[in-house]
Parts: structure tokens; sequence; C-alpha cells
């Protein structure tokens, strides 16, 4: 039986615009780096071995710990495990920093003991990892994360998860302000109730955007990315919001939104070149702001993590 395994484990765009909670896909880069390693005895270690980026080591705060107590005593297990991380997204930044490490780490062992469980299984240990950074087990990064592509998340309970299929040709720009918006803050700044107006024009954005993209429909794919629930209420907290949005729309942007709880936020294109001009137009509008940002530019992942 293998003794160590290293994996990467994507970034993810969660809520898509309109689909809060319920809607999330997978980025190829960047992701979470991780190697782990069997312990001769229980109990688990964490390592940090990136150049700057601070999360929590203690083992009952960290998503990547917390995920795989969670599965391991799903099956009964008393084994204990060293996780090394090599590279981490920033944590707070929006595209699933906490959920990249919790699907990183039940994925890891899945396969170093393998393959008890398939991998769409596995999302509900990973949903616990965010249970303990956001206070709420919200699947709609860690499903993804897990499962790669589109996801959408049917329903929590019963857990139905179900993957969507989109066009090829779809790019996603991320730009990352620095700047750090905790999810578990920007979940309490919701309003907790909704109008009616509201929830019709939501569910028919949501909609229009799961038909988008099974029928490769672009326009229809960008008329529907539009939230007008969490985005006006969390854009808030987003120095700029407003201009860069329309600089990622002036720019050939399908529809910008907020990713995840932010600060991130996302563009789709129907191009690379499209989505490499919206990355310049929202880092350069970013700037005007004062506010320093660096940007991505990815194609769909397709396939969650992967052993490295
Ligand atoms: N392995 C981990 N990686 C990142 N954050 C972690 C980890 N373990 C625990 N945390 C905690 O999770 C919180 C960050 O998660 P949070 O959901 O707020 O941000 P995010 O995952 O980057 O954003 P989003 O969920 O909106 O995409 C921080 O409080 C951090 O301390
Ligand atoms: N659906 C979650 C995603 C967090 O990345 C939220 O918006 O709070």
């Amino acid at each position: 039986m293998k003794e160590r395994i290293r994996v990467f484990s994507p970034a993810t765009v969660a809520n898509v615009a309109c689909g809060f909670d319920v809607l999330g896909f997978a980025l190829e880069s960047p992701g979470d780096e991780i190697e782990v390693r069997r312990r001769n005895e229980p109990g688990f270690t964490v390592i940090n071995k990136t150049a700057d980026t601070v999360f929590p080591s203690d083992v009952n705060k960290n998503t990547a710990v917390v995920s795989l107590k969670a599965y391991l005593e799903h099956l009964g297990s008393e084994d204990g495990f060293e996780i090394t991380f090599h590279s981490k997204i920033k944590p707070g930044s929006g595209i699933g920093s906490s959920s990249a490490s919790a699907a990183a780490s039940v994925f890891a062992v899945n396969e170093l003991l393998g393959r008890p469980l398939a991998q769409t299984d596995l999302v509900q240990f990973a949903m616990q990892g965010e249970k303990a950074a956001a206070g709420v087990a919200h699947a709609d990064n860690v499903a993804p994360a897990i499962m790669g592509g589109f996801v959408l998340v049917r329903s929590y309970d019963p857990l139905d998860l179900i993957q969507i299929p989109y066009p090829e040709e779809l790019y996603c720009t991320i730009i990352h302000p620095q700047i750090e918006v905790k999810t578990e803050d920007a979940r309490k700044i919701l309003r907790k109730g909704i109008t009616l107006k509201d929830a019709v024009t939501q569910w028919g954005n949501i909609a229009g955007l799961i038909a988008g993209l099974m029928k490769g429909d672009y326009p229809l794919i960008g008329r529907s990315l539009k939230d007008v629930i969490i985005e006006p209420i969390r854009s808030m907290l987003i120095p700029g919001f407003d201009e860069v949005k329309e600089a990622a729309l002036a720019n050939g942007a399908l529809g910008a939104s907020i990713s995840g709880s932010g600060p991130s936020m996302f563009a789709l294109s129907s191009s690379l070149e499209t989505a490499q001009r919206v990355a310049q137009a929202m880092t350069k509008t970013f700037s005007q702001f004062e506010i320093e940002n660096h940007s991505y530019v990815s194609k769909i992942n397709k396939q969650g993590p992967k052993v490295l």
C-alpha cells in the first residue's frame, strides 16, 4: 500500500451570480498542492511549506483535517496522517481556498486507501470542512472542487449533485483584490428574507444559466449571469465593484459578478483572447481605486483534483 501521495485540488467559483449556495464551477488553476503521508500512529499534523500564505495549522480548525476526520470516521479508520501544504490559495480570497484544502485531503486519502468511496461520495465529508470555516456546510465550492466542471446542488437534504454540461470554449477571468472577506462574515450581512419579485427574477436567471450552459448558448448565458439578491449587498464590501464589472462587460465578457463571497470577482468569456482582454480591463480599473490586485485566466477544470 502507498504511504504518501501528492495532489492538486482546484480553486472554484461559487454562486456564479444567480446560484447562491447551489451552483459552482472549478478552475484549472490556481489551486492547492498538498502531500499526504500516513503516520505510524493515529492523529494529524499540518505542515505549511508555502512561501507566504498563512492558514490554520490547528488540526481542529484546518479544513483539510476536519474533512479528513469526517471521512475516516465514516470508514471506521483510526489511521493518522501528516498533511504538507506546498502551495495554497490565499484564505478569504473568494475562490474556494478553504474548500480546495477540504477536497484535497479527502481525495488524497481516498486514493491512498485504494478508492473505497466513489469521488462524488467525498463531497459530504469536504462539506464538514466548509462548516468549520464558514459556519455553514455549503457545497457549491467543494462539489465542483471534487467533481470538476459546473455542479448544481439541486438539494441539500438529501444531497443531490448534478453535473451540468458546458461549452468547451468557456474561459473564466478572476480578479483578486488584496483585501480579505471571510465567508462567515459575508453571510452575516445578508438579508434573511426576499421579495417574491426578486425570487421570480432570480429563479428565471438560474434556470436560464443552466439552459444556456447546456445548450452552449452564449447570449443566454450572458443574459442570465445576473444576481438581484446577494450581489447588491456584498458588492458594498468591494471598492470599485460597479466600475470593474462595467469594464468586464465593455470588453466582451458574457457576464461578471462576485466569486463566492468575494472579494474576488469573476467574468465568463467565450474565448481565451476575450478573457485576457477582460482581465487587463478589470485589473486596470481596480488599480484606479488604488487596490492592489492580480488576475487569473483559466479554462474550466473538467476532472476535479488530480494526483501529481
Ligand atoms: N486549509 C485551509 N485553507 C484556507 N482557509 C482555511 C483552511 N482551514 C481553515 N481555514 C479558514 O477558513 C477561512 C477562509 O475560508 P473562506 O470561506 O472565508 O474563504 P475562501 O474559501 O477563500 O472563500 P470562498 O469560500 O468565498 O470562496 C479562514 O477563516 C481560514 O482561517
Ligand atoms: N455560497 C457561499 C460560497 C462561499 O464561497 C456564499 O456565497 O456564502
